[in-house]
């Protein structure tokens, strides 16, 4: 950028800043935060990467003064909100199960608006999809369609579709084992793919996944805090076409629709020769949905975001699991009697076998909440409050970004094992009544709560029941397993080593012959 240019968004900012300022009161008493300095507040102390685990931290620290000790509900509430502010922007942090069920499930005309995403919203055009729109009347009308295609019961025409992926997935990891990491990231986008578009494997590999990953690539770019100054100071989306931010918000505009439209247009193109599968996207065509204006508009934007918002999460959550099994052989062996005992040896696991396997669905809402998937919801899709709000005392502005930390939540103390250690047992004491079952926070929390979460639950089951049915999983040999997690906006395991072996030869043999037996 040019020097003049600079000094244009300077004074730009400056006036802005004052101008938000003057709306500041000084008199309302806000939720603790981090020392502020003049202007910038101390809106530099949260940093975009792994901020959940600085998040947790404030818990700890403004849980010994919050600055209103002459209230009763003081000490129950220490930590759990944080609050940071500065340049006229407002951020508030939710550090526990309770607060965050109390605003965002009982205050939900204020707490589930999103804010504005200048670039990525409006010049990328992501601002038509379901994630970034606001609480308005659009936004009902996708999670409408969404309810309708991924409600419970919607959701169980897709398990044939899920159990064949998950048959090639350890045909994939029996032939490749130590390419584990790119069979999960595959079938995860392969299963989204089929079931929102009805894709064959060799299409949604060909024609679709690179585009859609590379998209998402830059969506996540694009929605991380700070990642555009004109975010920051919207009146800069007037600049020309020529200053960087509108080069990128261009080919991002062009990536988004093309993401979007390509994949709709084929299936509406299959539909007229009668040769669609099935597939969310033709269930929604064809269903008589009523309240809803421009209902191609809809099906077509609400369809695309569940991609991007379901790929990943699922792959995260996997991939945790199988690092997991490597650390714990105790807790994969107790995985493994039981689903040899409840479906026997000599085939792979079906969804229908989840109410007879309780130990593997403790499992996997152990691995759900030892690392969350989505540790905050979210850096990058946060919610914002509609209107002035007051909690317990605290005001929490109109325009407040405000952020559920579900890495703070999963570290709460409900039992009496130690957070930070991996127990599936924990979620089989039926006298526990502080437990909570942990889908109920990991998919977040209020009316902008995962639309995928029925269908996530059954993917997960079914990937994870059925490598623990049919592989032993072990650390590496003479090496460390490494244990990191990536720090953006979903957290999956850093590439790691794992030696994944099958349980036996009649087993391999089983695994061949039901992948062979896939139709998708
Ligand atoms: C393990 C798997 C998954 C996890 C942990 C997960 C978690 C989440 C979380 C935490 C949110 C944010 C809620 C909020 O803003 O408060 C969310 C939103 C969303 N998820 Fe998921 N998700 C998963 C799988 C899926 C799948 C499979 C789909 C689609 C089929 C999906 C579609 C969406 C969409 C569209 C939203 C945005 C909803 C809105 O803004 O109204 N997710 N998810």
């Amino acid at each position: 950028m040019s020097l003049q240019l600079w000094a244009v968004c300077a004074v730009i900012l400056l006036v802005l800043a004052l101008y938000r300022l003057r709306r500041w009161r000084p008199t309302a008493i806000y939720p603790p935060g981090p020392p502020s300095k003049p202007v910038i507040g101390n809106i530099l102390d949260v940093s975009p990467k792994a901020a959940w685990i600085k998040f947790t931290k404030y818990k700890d620290i403004y849980g010994e003064f919050n600055g209103l000790l002459w209230l009763s509900v003081a000490d129950y509430l220490a930590g759990d909100l944080v609050f940071f502010h500065g340049l006229g922007n407002n951020l508030l942090v939710l550090n526990s199960l309770k607060v965050a069920q109390d605003l965002l499930e009982t205050r939900t005309d204020i707490y589930s608006d999103r804010p504005t995403f200048t670039v990525a919203g409006e010049l990328m055009g992501l601002g038509k999809s379901m994630p970034l729109l606001n609480y308005n009347q659009e936004w009902r009308a996708q999670r409408k369609l969404a309810h309708h295609a991924l409600g419970p019961r919607a959701v169980k025409q897709y398990y044939v579709v899920q159990e064949d992926l998950a048959a090639l997935f350890s045909k994939q990891i029996l032939e490749d084992p130590e390419g584990f990491f790119s069979h999960v990231r595959l079938t995860t986008a392969r299963l989204i793919l089929s079931i929102t578009y009805g894709l064959s494997v060799e299409q949604a590999e060909d024609e679709y996944i690179t585009h859609a990953e590379d998209t998402m690539h830059v969506i996540g770019n694009a929605t991380l805090p700070g990642a555009f100054i004109c975010d920051l100071i919207p009146i800069l989306k007037h600049l020309p076409s020529w200053v960087p931010f509108q080069k990128e918000a261009k080919v991002g505009r062009e990536m988004i629709e093309r993401l979007a439209a390509r994949p709709f247009e084929h299936v509406k193109t299959e539909m007229r020769a009668g040769t669609a599968p099935v597939s969310l996207t033709r269930d929604l065509l064809s269903s008589e949905i009523q309240g809803i204006k421009d209902k191609e508009h809809s099906i077509k934007w609400s369809v695309s975001s569940l991609y991007g918002a379901g790929g990943e999460t699922t792959y995260a959550t996997v991939l945790t699991c199988i690092m997991l099994m490597a650390m714990h052989p105790d807790k994969l062996k107790k995985a493994q009697d039981e689903i040899d005992h409840a479906i026997g040896i000599d085939r792979l696991p079906l969804i229908s076998d989840r109410e007879n396997l309780p130990y593997v669905e403790a499992l996997i809402k152990e691995v759900m909440r030892w690392h969350p998937a989505v540790p905050l919801t979210r850096p990058g899709v946060p919610h914002c409050t509609a209107k002035d709000d007051i909690y317990e005392g605290y005001t929490i502005p109109k325009g407040t970004i405000v952020i559920p930390n579900l890495w703070a939540i999963a570290m709460e103390r409900t039992d009496q094992y130690d957070p930070s250690t991996f127990v599936p047992e924990r979620f089989l004491d039926k006298n526990n009544d502080r437990l909570v079952d942990p889908a109920s926070w990991v998919f977040g929390i209020g009316r902008r709560v995962c639309p995928g979460r029925y269908l996530a639950k059954s993917s997960l089951f079914i990937l994870i029941s059925t490598i623990l049915a049919m592989f032993d999983i072990l650390p590496p040999e003479n090496e460390i397993l490494r244990v990191e997690f990536s720090k953006g906006i979903v957290s999956y395991p850093e590439p790691f080593k794992c030696r994944i072996t099958p349980r036996s030869a009649s087993k391999a043999s089983r695994i061949t012959w039901r992948a062979a037996q896939s139709t998708i």
